[in-house]
């Protein structure tokens, strides 16, 4: 049996809805938790698959993990024992291979085996490996298993070839208790970075330079416990700001740092659409007239996120002439212009860019979400098509968007679930 997700599309959505904690935080926030040796509390945490694998991972390590509330993990490694991670939680994630810098950075040694996540095209960790070979490890790969070891990590100079997020933070962490200074150059500067070394911090590391391209990360012997309170989710809030600039007369967004969204926000305010930004809260208003096609760009932190570039896609469909996204992170990321072309949509793929011929109306169909973010972009289609749309693997979505279908609900969309064979 498979659950899918039905909308009827069509109706406006008007109200608030609060936007969860970052999910590419606490992704790597929870594998970070181990580097400490007493309870860790972090707040926010949203209610989504990928918390629930890494939860059975820390399961599997012995740690101690209880859900206070809702969005409260209480995480005690203090006990906790260092296995080999080779159960099927590992592949239901991409950020299970955050374990390889946390369980090398305090065990000197760790066995996982291949993490899962999106296909977006190849998604090498050559940078991860690297940069913990640099500090004294070593990689072997044998039977689908990575197996790193270090008797001690030393502090070194690491120049990324790209400005890998994965593996600023993979290598940050496995070089908090490494002997000496560790710099990285040409660090990733996304925000989920600032989260991450924040606790780290907090847990008593010293990282400096987080925002910056540099990193210095001086190795100390001990972590502590500590609390900490999530950022909340950009992409989660760029979704929601599109799907209020398709289809809201008034929609309010809470729990939002505008800074963090800024590139969206100035791309939709390009096309057309009105908007008040406030400190924490962004209110979308109803767009009279066409949108303006407009051209995209996708770059690391400060630019316009890969990330939202397929849920924007679904927004330029009703643009009057032909917008052109380009994908420099990852060139292949273009699956959900075929299932957005199925409801109606002309898009012309032609690596690394797409061409969204707008202003056709979309009529809803089965189509299917070959990724979260393929997913999202869909919902967002669906909600804009006449008709009923039925998407299929929506585990995808669920790995990301915390209570899509309340959320939704509570804004006047008419959606449910089904299970079909
Ligand atoms: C859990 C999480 O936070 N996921 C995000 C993270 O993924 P992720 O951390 O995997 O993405 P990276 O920033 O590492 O990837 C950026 C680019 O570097 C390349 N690369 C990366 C590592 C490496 O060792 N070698 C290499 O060549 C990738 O193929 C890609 O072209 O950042 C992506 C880019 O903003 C986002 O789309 C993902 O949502
Ligand atoms: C690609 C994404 O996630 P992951 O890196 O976890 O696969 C995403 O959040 O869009």
């Amino acid at each position: 049996m498979e659950e899918i997700i039905k909308i009827e599309g069509g109706h406006p959505l008007r109200g608030t809805v609060r936007i969860s904690g970052s999910k590419n935080s606490t992704v790597a926030l929870i594998p970070a938790c181990v580097l400490a040796n007493e309870p860790v509390t972090i707040y926010g945490v949203p209610n989504i698959s990928d918390v629930e694998s890494l939860k059975v991972l820390l399961e599997e390590l012995d740690v101690d993990v209880k859900q206070c509330d809702e969005e409260t993990l209480y995480i005690d490694p203090s006990q906790m024992n260092n296995k080999p991670m080779v159960s099927q939680a590992v592949s239901k994630l991409r950020a299970s291979y955050y374990f390889m810098g946390a369980l090398l950075g305090k065990f000197g040694h760790v066995e996982i085996k291949m993490p899962g996540g999106c296909y977006l095209g190849p998604r090498p960790i050559d940078l991860h490996l690297k940069g913990f070979e640099a500090l004294g490890a070593t990689v072997q790969y044998t039977k689908g298993c990575y197996i790193l070891d270090a008797k001690e990590l030393v502090g070194t100079n690491i120049f990324l070839d790209i400005s890998s997020v994965g593996a600023t933070i993979n290598i940050m962490m496995a070089a908090v208790y490494a002997k000496g200074r560790t710099v990285i150059e040409n660090a990733a500067r996304e925000p989920e970075i600032i989260d991450i070394a924040t606790l780290l911090n907090k847990m008593g590391a010293r990282i400096h330079g987080m925002g910056t391209s540099t990193l210095t990360i001086d190795g100390v012997e001990r972590l502590g416990g500590c609390m900490h309170e999530i950022i909340p989710d950009r992409i989660e809030a760029s979704t929601y700001l599109i799907i209020a600039a398709a289809m809201a007369d008034t929609m309010r967004i809470e729990n939002i740092i505008p800074q963090h969204v800024e590139a969206i926000t100035m791309k939709l305010k390009e096309i057309g659409i009105q908007m008040k930004v406030e400190s924490d809260a962004i209110e979308v208003y109803k767009t009279e007239g066409p949108l303006k096609p407009t051209d995209i760009l996708t770059k690391p932190y400060p630019g316009f996120a890969t990330d939202v570039q397929q849920p924007f896609t679904a927004l330029l469909t009703r643009a009057q002439g032909q917008s052109v996204v380009t994908e420099t992170i990852y060139t292949e990321r273009f699956k959900h212009c075929y299932e957005l072309n199925k409801m109606g949509a002309d898009i012309d793929v032609r690596v690394p860019s797409s061409f969204i011929n707008g202003n056709t109306p979309l009529t809803g169909t089965s189509v299917t979400a070959t990724d979260l973010r393929c997913g999202a972009c869909l919902v967002i289609a669906a909600l804009m098509a006449e008709g009923v749309t039925e998407i299929h693997d929506v585990y995808h979505i669920d790995r990301g968007y915390e209570d899509l279908d309340g959320k939704l609900k509570s804004l006047g969309a008419v959606l449910w679930r089904e299970e079909v064979e």
